[in-house]
């Protein structure tokens, strides 16, 4: 039986994929597999039997990555399946903001008598402006980044975009109406809106600061629906106040900027539908599932993908190990020294770690064949039989 923890609440539509083969467990201390959106986990001690941990979701901010692949841990998300949520949420706060309609509604809320009146003598403050012809800015075209610049170009708006390591399959999705540029300082002075969609990592940290916020348009929108530290909050601060920022939208208030008048604070909603949780949930569990009973590994954001299927031999041998020369040779010579027949083998690599499946036509002593494999360079064996 294997032991599932759920450190935030993970849709039902999710959780009952899980076959009697799983229980879900209260104690995290005891699980094989952890199931999580954004509880952050830096400060958690990982438990011991710990093989796998899914974020319904796509930042992994929240996982320590490299403890993870340090201890074997296969750590995955799932990618796009809640971009379409964002995107929509990205484009209402587009609309809000140029409408003023945040402002607008509260200021409505407050009137108590002659409403009609009142609204029509006072409604010009709130006056906004279209965003058919005014240029948006999309920095990170992944999966949202791609959907809210094709959505954006619908609306009538110039979309202009930069990543500098977009995949394959979102060149292929994005418009060919939106225009590519090569540096992010280029296309900051052409935006009336500037919308950020890349992960938190060390080289995202801050990436909109002073020094950027400078080279924008008086007057510019910008929001984020990506993580808070991407932007350097007393910088935005500053803006705000300058009016160099006409609004700041975002879905990670903070202390600070959650009462300034012109910041749209969204209490982290931008993944908050239905369909988004049930569509990641599914996604996670089914990946948990796939890698724990057949040791196959997709979307994971640490180890690389591979996969063989149902395993149909006598049993399936799982190496976790670093990217480093002999790592195969020495595997399969401590098979062969045990007379062990390899029916299908399959050795895939990312950055530094490497994952191999051997299938094979006979049962193996799981104890015996992990202390031959604790070799320098293996992380982790698994005996799946
Ligand atoms: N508000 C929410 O509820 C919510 C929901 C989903 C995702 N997110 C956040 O949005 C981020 C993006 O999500 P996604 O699903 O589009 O991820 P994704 O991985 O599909 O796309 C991220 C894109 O950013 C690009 N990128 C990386 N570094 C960059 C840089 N320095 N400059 C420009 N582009 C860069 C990548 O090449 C990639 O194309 C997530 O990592 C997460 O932090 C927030
Ligand atoms: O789980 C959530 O509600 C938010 C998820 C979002 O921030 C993500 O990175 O996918």
């Amino acid at each position: 039986m294997y032991k599932i923890a759920t450190l935030n609440k993970i849709s039902s539509k999710g959780l009952e994929r899980f076959s009697d083969k799983y229980t879900i467990v209260e104690d995290s201390a005891a699980a094989d597999g952890i199931l999580l959106r954004s509880q952050d986990m830096h400060n958690m001690e990982l438990p011991e039997n710990l093989l796998a941990i899914a974020r319904a979701g796509a930042g992994v901010n929240n996982i320590p990555i490299e403890k993870c692949s340090e201890k074997g841990i296969v750590v995955f998300n799932t990618p796009g399946a809640n971009a379409n949520a964002v995107k929509e949420l990205v484009l209402t706060s587009i609309l809000m903001s140029a409408r003023n309609l945040n402002s607008a509604i509260a200021w409505t809320k407050t009137l108590t008598e002659n409403v009609p009146k009142t609204v029509e003598k006072n409604k010009s403050q709130f006056a906004g402006h279209e965003i058919k012809g005014k240029t948006l800015g999309v920095i990170g075209l992944g999966a949202i980044g791609v959907m809210v610049a094709n959505a954006a170009k619908d609306l009538g708006m110039d979309v202009i975009g930069f990543d500098p390591y977009m995949s394959v399959q979102s060149a292929h999705e994005l418009s060919s109406s939106v225009d590519l540029y090569e540096a992010l300082d280029l296309i900051l002075p052409k935006c009336d809106y500037i919308t950020i969609h890349v992960p938190f990592m060390e080289n995202t940290k801050e990436l909109i600061n002073e020094k950027r916020l400078n080279m924008m348009k008086e007057g510019v929108c910008l929001l984020n629906f990506s993580r808070d530290q991407i932007v350097n909050e007393e910088d935005v601060l500053k803006a705000l106040d300058s009016g160099k920022l006409r609004k700041y939208v975002t879905d990670f208030p903070t202390d600070k900027i959650v009462c300034v008048e012109d910041a749209i604070c969204i209490p982290h909603l931008g993944a908050s539908t239905e369909e988004s949780e049930e569509n990641c949930a599914r996604m996670a569990v089914d990946q948990i599932m796939d890698y724990l009973e057949n040791g196959n590994i997709t979307n994971s954001v640490n180890f690389p993908t591979c996969n063989l299927g149902v395993c149909t031999s006598m049993g399936r041998i799982a190496v976790l190990n670093q990217n480093i020369p002999s790592m195969l040779g020495k595997i399969t010579g401590i098979l062969a020294e045990r007379n062990i027949n390899i029916s299908d083998l399959l050795n895939r690599s990312k950055g530094d770690l490497a994952y191999t499946l051997i299938d094979i036509d006979s049962e193996v002593d799981e104890e015996e064949l992990k202390k031959a494999l604790n070799v320098k360079g293996i992380i982790a064996v698994r005996v799946i039989q």
